[in-house]
């Protein structure tokens, strides 16, 4: 290790979160994660890169604030060079990369990491975001359990069902792993530097790449990340010089880190071959994530009464401005050599209801067919039963590894990246129902510690929920009017529902309805200014701060 990272002086430094020695599977425990060393790697990215970061979360504002005042998004005239350039290209990806056909997702749970790793897929995102409430409890342990994973350290048994998990490794292939850490938006209170909370991402890539990265490459296999929520070309440049600095680090080559990065914001499909070629070095594709994609637009576009979106089921993959976000993001990556993934289906299994089940599979495998044949290279699925859905559908249409040869010239301008218009969309007292249900109980859910959950069936989590969210709140704005009833949309009216809803649910012991309704609803009155994201309204109710630990009892 270089001599600069135990300089890094941790004097500012203050770690607020218990550091359990306490085992949950194995002997590794949040103790053996949050060393000395480790945290001086983090808190040396952290100051190295904050003030870019937190300078590149005003320039979103400044863009939201160009868009309410009627402008609209461009390609950018300062980066022609680089679009326009056709001789650039992506370094290739690493080999165990090639292939990814089918992607599962899912958050470092010691039991859904197994299961996740015992699929049949290629490729498994472990996922600190979306899926993920961020406790400190769920962040380290998260942490520990990818440590032990990786090792082949976990072995646990149900004590209620009997069920034993451990890691199938007999003679198949075991699914290659890629870690998504929290957006740049997300900050962490329970480490504190000059009194202010570390950066969530460089957390979570920081501790997982210290402790990672050699014994994954020494297994023939690399530090793999899935890079979400960014909204201008230059937070890729960011990850890529934070992912620079930590290969210098740790004397790891530079490119060794190979990321995806989830394209799934309205502004920054306007500048793909500007993230490719920011991360040219360590690129290993681009994704398409749809759903905070679409709570993108309509965040982004909330002020613009042309752009109000109808009910969440209509608003699918094949409406226009979905369509051509994802040919220009096949087009791209395949011109830059890099892979074009496809994204998340929200269905799932549906148990004891073989009738809905097989109508929940046939969408899965509409919505997996149009992506193969759009040209995508991969897709993902979010529950182990969808696999062979998904895995016949890409086998039959793309026999290769990928289908990079495959270029297209769709010309996708930028007026068609924001098309939000929606033949016979409507707005309906069902999908107002269906967006009260779901935001509510999914911010219920997440205050109780659980990112991901099934609601009607469908997969919700942090992206997911915040369609409905948005919805409620741009319908309200603009005081609709619905469809079916006729009657005008009013934050009057969905605060009366809310509050019907919660009654209904509000038996349980120890549940957190009124925190969530009332979140909801102070936003929808306007007695709090919108949030840019849910989990910033959130996380101050499961942040979790104690004292400051004395540093001295940290591991080395
Ligand atoms: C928009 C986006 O960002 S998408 C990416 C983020 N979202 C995700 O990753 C979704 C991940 N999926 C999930 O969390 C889960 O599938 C849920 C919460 C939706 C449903 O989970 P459950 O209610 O447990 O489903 P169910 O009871 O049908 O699960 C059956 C088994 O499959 C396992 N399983 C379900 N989903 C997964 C998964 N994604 N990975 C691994 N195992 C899984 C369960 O652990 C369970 O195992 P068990 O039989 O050993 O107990
Ligand atoms: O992260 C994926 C998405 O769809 O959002
Ligand atoms: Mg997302």
């Amino acid at each position: 290790m270089p001599a600069e990272i135990f300089v890094t002086s941790l004097d500012d430094v203050q770690v607020l979160g218990e550091i359990s020695d306490k085992p949950l599977l194995s002997e590794s425990t949040p103790k053996d994660i949050l060393t000395l060393d480790a945290l001086k790697f983090v808190v040396l990215l952290h100051k190295t890169f904050n003030s870019t970061r937190k300078q590149l979360l005003k320039n979103r504002q400044d863009v939201q604030k160009k868009l309410d005042s009627g402008e609209s998004l461009h390609f950018l005239k300062e980066t022609e060079y680089i679009r326009n350039d056709p001789n650039w290209k992506c370094n290739p990806t690493h080999p165990k990369l090639m292939c990814r056909k089918v992607e599962i997702t899912g958050p470092p749970d010691a039991k859904m990491i197994i299961n996740a790793f015992n699929t049949d897929v290629h490729t498994y995102m472990t996922d600190f975001e979306d899926s993920c409430a961020p406790t400190w409890s769920n962040m380290l342990y998260g942490q520990v359990n990818l440590f032990d994973a990786i090792r082949d350290k976990i072995d646990f048994t149900n004590e209620s069902t009997g069920k034993r998990y451990k890691i199938n490794k007999d003679g198949r292939r075991v699914p290659v792993m890629i870690v998504r850490p929290r957006g740049w938006h997300m900050v962490d209170s329970h480490i504190t530097i000059s009194g202010e909370p570390i950066s969530a991402s460089i957390l979570d890539f920081g501790l997982f790449f210290y402790h990672n990265a050699k014994y994954l490459i020494s297994q023939g296999l690399g530090p793999f990340f899935y890079l979400p929520k960014m909204e201008h070309w230059k937070e890729a440049r960011l990850w890529n010089d934070i992912f620079c600095v930590a290969q210098d680090c740790l004397e790891i080559p530079r490119g060794t880190i190979k990321a995806t990065v989830l394209i799934e914001t309205l502004p920054i499909s306007y500048q793909l071959d500007e993230v490719l070629y920011a991360l040219r070095e360590h690129s290993s594709g681009l994704n398409c994530g749809r759903w905070d994609y679409m709570f993108s637009t309509i965040k982004r576009l909330r002020n613009q009464k042309d752009h109000i979106l109808p009910d969440r089921q209509q608003v699918t993959m094949t409406v226009p401005f979905m369509t051509n976000y994802v040919k220009q993001l096949i087009k791209t990556c395949h011109k830059r050599g890099a892979h074009a993934m496809g994204g998340m289906a929200a269905f799932i299994p549906i148990k004891n209801d073989p009738n809905a089940n097989a109508i929940a599979l046939e969408a899965v495998k509409k919505d997996k067919l149009r992506e193969v044949l759009a040209g995508h290279d991969g897709t993902w699925i979010a529950h182990p039963g969808l696999l062979s859905t998904a895995l016949s559908v890409f086998e039959e249409h793309m026999p290769t590894p990928n289908q990079l040869f495959i270029q297209k010239d769709d010309i996708v301008t930028e007026s068609m990246l924001v098309d939000t218009n929606i033949k016979d969309g409507e707005i309906t007292m069902r999908g107002l129902s269906a967006n009260i249900f779901i935001g509510l109980n999914y911010m219920e859910s997440w205050l109780r510690g659980l990112g991901c959950v099934p609601i009607n069936h469908l997969m919700e989590d942090a992206a997911t929920a915040e369609v409905s969210r948005l919805q409620l709140w741009s319908w309200c704005k603009h005081q609709v009017k619905m469809n079916d009833s006729g009657k005008i949309i009013t934050a009057d009216y969905v605060c009366q529902l809310i509050d019907e809803e919660v009654a209904k649910s509000n038996s349980k012991p120890g549940n957190k309805y009124e925190i969530a309704a009332q979140a909801l609803k102070d936003e929808l009155t306007g007695k709090k200014p919108l949030a840019e994201f849910l989990t910033d309204i959130l996380y101050p109710y499961i942040a979790t701060p104690s004292n400051p630990i004395d540093l001295a009892t940290l591991k080395q």
